[in-house]
């Protein structure tokens, strides 16, 4: 008999994902998730068991004026019908920024929320978000133990050199520094490779984690060793409705004579820009690949362009590279996007086997290649789960 169980939240603007896991022994395993999803428009649950059968699907009718704790009661709710006689151990979240302190998944005490509050504004699309569900969970259900882990985290191996700006030392001393995020999922993904190729983990090895957010993490050994988000997760790639990379000056100029105010330029970089900017069409790469219209083309081309151009930036810095794993949405489904990109890195060696790719097998370079090119699934509620047992004592 299942005997404890772990529930995972990460909740986001829009949407909040969810996943339930059993400990038996010390083994854990999910038994359900889901999505609510069109949080501020029309909010929507669908939940699966393991095995993808749909478990529970709810609409509300209005939910334009629905705050978080409408959502967690109904996931609570959902939660306690699968415990299937098993006692809910806890909550684990996924929080985005734990700054240049926090460096392991810890339990929430009211003084940590305090610290993870005062980083908001370094991640705006996400902190308030993830912060939001913690304080919902507690109102909803104060005695049950919370633990956070952080997409920072997995970052804290980073050289100096690599967390650095050329900034002067009192900024780099208050936090302005890189720290870099999606950390959570390296982290899965860095553990499942040792399982499955432990000499590619134990080499050089890109991880490119394209989802909405993107990023890529060069790992040496297994550690992070540099990453494209830095301070905040505008860095980097052309991500779904963020610019990525940007001249500084491209600030000064909206500020100073564009007469953009602050908030406006956050809109802009968060919300506005990325695939979605540039195409005017849409941030969801699925819809941009199937479109005939040539905006959507100039996204996509641009995507991939500077994705290739960081991942060169990387393999310099890793001094070669052994092997290239595609992870997340993009990563894990659209063999167009890693056809391009692997065509654009022959000059390393790099031969992608065509029909591995177009199959999404888990190894996708051809027998020979320089460079061994995987498809992996990422599984940040997993870490997640993983992790909250082990604070909260039990043994995973
Ligand atoms: N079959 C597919 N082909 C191309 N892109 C896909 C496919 N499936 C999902 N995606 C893309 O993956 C992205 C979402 O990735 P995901 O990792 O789910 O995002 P997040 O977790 O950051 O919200 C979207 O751009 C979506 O279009
Ligand atoms: C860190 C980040 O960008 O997360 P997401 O991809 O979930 O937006
Ligand atoms: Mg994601």
């Amino acid at each position: 008999m299942v005997a404890q169980a772990i529930l995972t939240l990460n909740a986001g603007s829009s949407s909040i994902k969810f996943a339930l896991f059993a400990l038996d022994g010390d083994a854990l395993e999910c038994t359900a998730g889901g999505k609510i999803e069109g949080i501020g428009t029309s909010p929507h649950l669908v939940a699966r068991d393991a095995a993808g059968r749909l478990l529970d699907e709810y609409r509300w009718d209005d939910g334009s004026e629905l705050h978080h704790e409408a959502f967690f009661g109904r996931l609570f709710d959902f939660a306690e019908q699968h415990l299937d006689g098993a006692t809910l151990l806890g909550v684990g979240h996924r929080v985005v920024h734990g700054g240049a302190h926090l460096q392991a998944p810890a339990r929430v005490t009211p003084s940590l929320l305090g610290a993870l509050q005062a980083l908001v504004p370094l991640a705006p699309l996400h902190q308030p978000h993830n912060l939001s569900a913690i304080e919902a969970v507690a109102k909803l259900r104060p005695e049950l133990a919370q633990v956070v882990c952080f997409d920072t985290a997995f970052h804290h191996s980073m050289p100096s050199e690599a967390s650095r700006f050329a900034l002067p030392p009192a900024l780099t001393s208050e936090g302005v520094r890189r720290y870099g995020f999606h950390g959570i999922s390296y982290e899965y993904i860095a553990g499942q490779l040792g399982r499955i190729d432990p000499v590619l983990a134990g080499g050089r090895t890109i991880i490119a984690h394209l989802g909405n957010g993107a990023s890529l993490c060069a790992l040496r050994a297994g550690r992070s060793i540099d990453t494209t988000m830095s301070f905040t997760t505008l860095d980097g790639l052309v991500m779904g409705t963020r610019c990525g990379g940007i001249d500084p000056g491209v600030l000064l100029y909206l500020l100073q004579h564009k007469r953009m105010t602050p908030s406006q330029l956050s809109h802009l970089f968060y919300d506005k820009s990325g695939l979605l900017g540039v195409s005017g069409l849409s941030s969801d790469m699925r819809e941009l690949l199937a479109s005939k219209d040539s905006r959507a083309d100039e996204a996509v081309d641009l995507f991939v362009y500077r994705l290739v151009r960081e991942i060169g930036g990387m393999v310099s810095v890793l001094g070669g590279l052994d092997g290239l794993v595609f992870t997340a949405g993009i990563g894990e489904n659209a063999s167009e996007i890693r056809h391009r990109v692997c065509q654009r890195l022959a000059w390393l060696g790099l031969v992608l086997d065509e029909q591995a790719n177009a199959a999404h097998a888990a190894v996708i370079s051809a027998v020979g290649s320089r460079v061994t090119v995987r498809v992996m699934a990422t599984d940040e509620e997993a870490m997640i789960a993983q992790h909250t047992c082990r604070v909260l004592g039990q043994s995973v």
